[in-house]
């Protein structure tokens, strides 16, 4: 018997090949003329040829059930010696697949996920909300749009604004719809927030701007400004300055809004300040709605810091104070 651990192919014996045989000794004394596939008698390919490393007959890979599309690694045993061959230790041979892989059978299947499905409806019954699930709907707006208009304005309406709101122009609302598509895909002003230890957090452009660029539109929650009179924010802008008071808007940027609540006003009070000043804070009706723009109102050099006047309609903001 072949003892040799490397699993063997036989190659038929010529001047130049012998027998791969592990062993030696056995190599000399063994004569592999004869040997032939014990499935189809053919000794051709004997390079596919393997021995069994019990009785040492030889099988073409190709001619095993299953076919064995390389050389096993370690010790190969014919179908009748493994037959015979009682298993000593684990792997015992070959594994089915299914056990191999650990794929579960379609019964098996169905009893792990019906066993998982009632886990979880335990789990989910301790849930109130997970009941029923409700989807949500967007809204359903309505076909007349007048009347869309008179909800759109129904607070935010610059028909109230005290003489009346300036329109924006079909040209310059284009203008503005450009910047806020490229804000949604993050193309934003090249203005950066700086710190200041006598203005606190500042704004600087980031590169030269032109006279006339649109920077910002100043955002934030709109409130009647009666529900916010005792508010201490130091960056509530009006939005709507209304004949009836009662209607008046402001925007209150202390909770959601962007760069434009950083940027800093000028001294109002002084040719220093009003000098400085490099930005116009306008409400315009745009489609409808007021809004707030700052927009440059002279060209400005990169690293040049971004002000505007705080009192551009109202005196009452105290600015005295300010570098
Ligand atoms: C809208 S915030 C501007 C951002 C503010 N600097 C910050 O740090 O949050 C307005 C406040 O900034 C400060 N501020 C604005 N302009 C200033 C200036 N020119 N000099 C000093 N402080 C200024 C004042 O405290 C003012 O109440």
């Amino acid at each position: 018997m072949a003892s040799s651990r490397t699993p063997m192919v036989l190659r038929r014996r010529t001047q130049a090949s012998k027998p791969l045989r592990q062993s030696p000794t056995l190599d000399d004394s063994f004569d592999n003329d004869d040997i032939c596939c014990e499935e189809c008698g053919s000794g051709e390919s004997p390079a596919k040829l393997l021995l069994c490393d019990k009785c040492d007959r030889g099988y073409h890979l190709f001619c095993l059930r299953p076919i064995i599309v390389s050389v096993p690694k370690g010790s190969w045993f014919c179908p009748p010696c493994s037959k015979n061959k009682k298993p000593t230790s684990f792997p015992l041979g070959q594994t089915k697949i299914v056990d191999f892989f650990r794929i579960q059978r379609a019964s098996e299947l169905s009893k792990t996920v019906s066993q998982d499905n009632r886990k979880r409806k335990k789990r989910a019954s301790s849930l109130v909300m997970s009941k029923k699930r409700r989807k949500l709907l967007p809204f359903n707006p309505s076909e007349d749009p007048e009347r869309r208009l008179k909800q759109m304005q129904s607070a935010n309406s610059p028909i109230l604004e005290k003489g009346g709101m300036q329109v924006l122009s079909k040209e310059d609302s284009k203008a503005l719809n450009l910047c806020k598509s490229m804000m949604e895909r993050g193309e934003c002003p090249p203005v950066i927030v700086v710190f200041d230890p006598q203005e606190g957090f500042t704004v600087e452009a980031d590169r030269s701007i032109k006279d006339l660029t649109i920077i910002t539109e100043y955002v934030g929650d709109v409130d009647y400004l009666k529900n916010r009179e005792n508010d201490d924010g130091d960056s509530m802008m009006t939005l709507l300055s209304a004949s009836d008071p009662s209607q008046t808007l402001v925007i209150c940027p202390d909770k959601r809004s962007n760069i434009a609540r950083f940027i800093n006003g000028i001294n109002n009070h002084t040719r220093d300040g009003k000098q400085k000043q490099n930005l116009k804070c306008v409400r315009y009706n745009v489609n409808g709605e007021c809004h707030v723009l700052l927009i440059a109102n002279r060209d400005i050099r990169k690293g040049e810091r971004l002000y505007y006047d705080y009192n551009a309609y109202e005196q009452e903001y105290p600015t005295e104070h300010f570098v």
